[in-house]
């Protein structure tokens, strides 16, 4: 790559969107190191938070997406919409952008928009197997739309699109380098207890916490230690229900995911298409509880690609509370199910994604 490209990363909303979005980031500046990178999000999304940690400059749009519940707040829409328009194009003007790139989310759109009506290449990530609208429209003029799996053209233009896989980030790669005992002593958890690992997406899932809270008593009886991440809704409530155990966990979120991969025996899931590219990647022994309500029903789609492969375990949002905790518990029993899920789901692993998504892009801005 020619010294040193300015390149904007834009979108978020949530980790399955942020996450992948770092890694692509990562890979371009070990590739290229020379790199400039710069982020685009929404003001007020987890991505103002989580990409500065990650050591990476953001810029914040006031831009918002449609309120189902709230019909009242989408009055200052339109407004919003345009002035983030206009707080793109200052961005542009001093970041001056060789190449943008779009991993979905509110801030995709403008940001896109503007480079596609200014010639400046634009790239797209689509992490799903169901593509969203607003890449769908974008993805119309972008020179490459990356895709996690096959049969995508029916969403994007069959020569753009290249199948690269979900960029799983490089320390959830490298788990298997971790001491278990201590990403077990990391959650002040005992070593030789099967340890299970609790996710509910980026945000947390309502199904599975009230699963998790009814039966917790007999996931402690059955020999169980948790690490449970529970989204920002009701954490209080959680972490004060499990004050007086010493062998659970509970977080509204967990920040080093590689540490719990490493200490988790099994791991109960939604499936969302990064866990399920992490999953894979660890070789975990899966129960998953799709959200249902995700779009075209992808979670389930996801989870189903999986389970009918006898590489993982699943049980509908609507039955979890009855189902989750004594389904576990029976694969918790059973080491050679274990075994199963473990070796099935390692066979759908990737784990260069990011590499190839940077490469591809620095060669298509190269000429
Ligand atoms: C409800 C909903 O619409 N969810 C969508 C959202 O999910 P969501 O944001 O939950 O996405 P994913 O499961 O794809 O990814 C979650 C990411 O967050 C990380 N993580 C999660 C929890 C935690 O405590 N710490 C942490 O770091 C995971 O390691 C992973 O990298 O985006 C995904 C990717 O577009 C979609 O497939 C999902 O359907």
């Amino acid at each position: 790559m020619a010294r040193g490209k300015n390149i904007i990363i834009a979108g978020g909303g949530t980790g399955g969107h942020i996450f992948p979005a770092i890694a692509i980031a990562n890979a371009m500046k070990k590739l290229a190191p020379a790199t400039e990178i710069l982020f685009v999000g929404a003001k007020g999304k987890m991505e103002m938070e989580k990409v500065p940690q990650a050591g990476y400059k953001i810029e914040g749009l006031d831009i918002a997406g449609f309120n189902r519940s709230s019909l009242i707040k989408n009055i200052g829409l339109p407004f919003k919409l345009v002035r983030s328009f206009f707080q793109v194009r200052k961005i542009f003007k001093g970041f001056r952008p060789d190449a943008v790139v779009g991993v979905g989310g509110y801030s995709s759109f403008p940001v896109l928009r503007l480079a596609q009506a200014r010639d400046i290449p634009s790239f797209i990530h689509e992490s799903n197997s169901f593509a969203g609208k607003s890449n769908i429209l974008l993805g119309k003029k972008a020179k490459k739309v990356f895709v996690a799996t096959d049969g995508m053209q029916k969403f994007f233009l069959a020569e753009k699109i290249v199948v690269t896989g979900n960029p799983v980030r490089p320390a959830i790669v490298n788990v298997s380098s971790i001491d278990k005992n201590e990403a077990l002593q990391f959650f002040g958890l005992q070593p030789g207890k099967k340890t299970l690992l609790i996710v509910g997406g980026s945000l947390g899932a309502k199904s599975i916490n009230t699963a998790i809270s009814k039966g917790l008593e007999n996931l402690i009886n059955a020999g169980l230690q948790l690490i449970w991440q529970t989204g920002k809704t009701n954490a209080a409530k959680w972490k004060e229900q499990t004050a007086d155990h010493p062998t659970v966990w509970v977080n509204d979120f967990i920040t080093q995911m590689e540490m719990a991969y490493a200490a988790a025996d099994m791991v109960i899931s939604r499936a969302g298409a990064m866990a399920i590219a992490e999953l894979c990647v660890v070789k975990k022994p899966v129960l998953f509880v799709p959200y249902p309500f995700a779009a075209e029903d992808h979670q389930t789609v996801n989870a189903m690609n999986l389970v009918e492969k006898q590489a993982a375990l699943m049980v509908k949002d609507n039955e979890a509370i009855d189902k989750v905790v004594p389904a576990i518990i029976e694969l918790a029993l059973d080491e050679n199910k274990q075994s199963e899920l473990k070796n099935n789901i390692s066979k759908y692993a990737i784990v260069d994604a990011d590499e190839r998504i940077a490469r591809e892009i620095i060669r298509s801005i190269e000429g």
